[in-house]
């Protein structure tokens, strides 16, 4: 049984599936295909575990796959290249689907590629990560890294479906599954206290998967997420909270060299970095604090960031960031637990202490 939730954008809406069984069921890839041809993209680590299971539901067309190189450095120009390789050696045309088979890695760089190849063709979202279930797979962001920073070639090119079947996630490692507690969280410090406290009292089932606890925690954090790509699409406004954590995460990624750290991972450090900030700006106090701190820990996620990074190379790492505008750099900070807010008004010197504070 799938659950069906719906990104609404006019004329380029699309259902969310979420539920156990779905990536080798037909009946959710044949509404959303469209013409003869579809080239699946995955990875070397998802493609013995998930390739056959939907080749097999996909067998009505003409199948063609792509497998990337698995992991964080290798979402870059040239890995990224292989997609138009495969698609042009093969004789593609513009009537064909993209399947992006795997995490937010391959989600990303499959929808960057649907979103250029020919100018651009349909793709389908099959997130196999918690982290892609929960975030990626929805509200159309593509994209690759550059060195000097996260994400910072792409386009929106929303996909025409996105197919979670939640039973990939027992094959998934226990830090996967962790780092994609630090986006659910995200959902709940951003707009959702009770979502928060109930992540709270349901911390161990989560990370045992539960089933019924993994399927709130997907299902909730779509809606917001839905919710909040219906209002502002293009980020020219509030889709900036979903950044939560990621201005601090981002510079770690950066900092310590793509796949160092996992997105989830330096996405948890960011946030207790906007909760820091948050309190030096009084907004937060000391309670509110720890207790982003004790959750965010207690998911199996780090809370400091890493000993090397000096607050200059954070800035500087900073600087170059999505969110900056005019030269002035703008912050997701928290005004209470569960209401964001975007800033640009944060005095540097509070800045700096957030940077240079570490925990003894
Ligand atoms: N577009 C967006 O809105 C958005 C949102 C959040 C994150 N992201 C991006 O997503 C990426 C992180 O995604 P991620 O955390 O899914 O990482 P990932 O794609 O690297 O996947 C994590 C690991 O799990 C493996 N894996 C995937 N599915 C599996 C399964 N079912 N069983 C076993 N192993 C499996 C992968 O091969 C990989 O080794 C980052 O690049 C981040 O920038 C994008
Ligand atoms: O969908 C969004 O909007 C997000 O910000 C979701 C984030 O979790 C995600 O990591 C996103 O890729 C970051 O966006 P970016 O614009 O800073 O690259
Ligand atoms: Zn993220």
């Amino acid at each position: 049984m799938a659950q069906t939730l719906n990104v609404d954008l006019g004329l380029r809406s699309y259902p969310i599936y979420i539920g156990s069984g779905l990536i080798a069921d037909p009946e959710f890839y044949r509404p959303h295909v469209r013409g003869e041809r579809v080239m699946i993209v995955t990875n070397e680590t998802v493609a013995p575990i998930y390739l056959d299971s939907v080749k097999a539901a996909l067998a009505d067309y003409h199948i063609s796959e792509v497998v990337l190189p698995d992991g964080e450095q290798y979402k870059t120009l040239e890995v990224w290249n292989r997609i138009f390789d495969a698609l042009l050696h093969e004789r593609f045309a513009r009537d064909c689907t993209l399947i992006a088979l795997g995490g937010g890695v391959v989600g990303d760089m499959t929808g960057f590629a649907a979103a250029c190849y020919q100018r651009g063709v349909p793709f389908i979202q099959v997130p196999t990560t918690l982290l892609a279930q929960v975030d990626s797979s929805v509200g159309g962001k593509t994209g690759i890294n550059h060195p000097a920073g996260k994400n910072m070639i792409g386009a929106f090119h929303q996909p025409l479906a996105v197919i979670a079947d939640t039973d990939t996630l027992e094959t998934l490692a226990q830090k996967e599954l962790s780092a994609g507690l630090a986006e659910v969280l995200k959902y709940g410090f951003i707009r959702d206290l009770p979502f928060l406290a109930w992540m709270e009292s349901h911390m161990a089932e989560l990370l045992a998967r539960d089933p019924s606890a993994l399927g709130h925690a997907i299902k909730r954090s779509c809606e917001i997420k839905a919710a909040i790509v219906a209002e502002d699409e293009l980020e020219s406004g509030q889709r900036a909270l979903l950044n939560l954590g990621h201005t601090f995460g981002h510079a770690i990624e950066a900092g310590a060299g793509y796949g160092t750290w996992l997105h989830g991972e330096a996405v948890a450090v960011g946030t207790c970095m906007a909760a820091n900030l948050s309190q030096r700006l009084g907004w937060l106090d000391e309670g509110d604090v720890e207790r982003v701190r004790r959750l965010v820990s207690s998911a199996g996620l780090p809370t400091d960031p890493p000993a090397d990074l000096s607050p200059e190379r954070f800035l500087d790492l900073m600087s170059v960031d999505k969110k900056v505008l005019s030269g002035k750099m703008r912050f997701v900070l928290l005004k209470a637990l569960g209401d964001a807010i975007v800033t640009s008004y944060v005095e540097p010197d509070l800045l700096y202490a957030t940077l240079a504070d570490r925990c003894p």
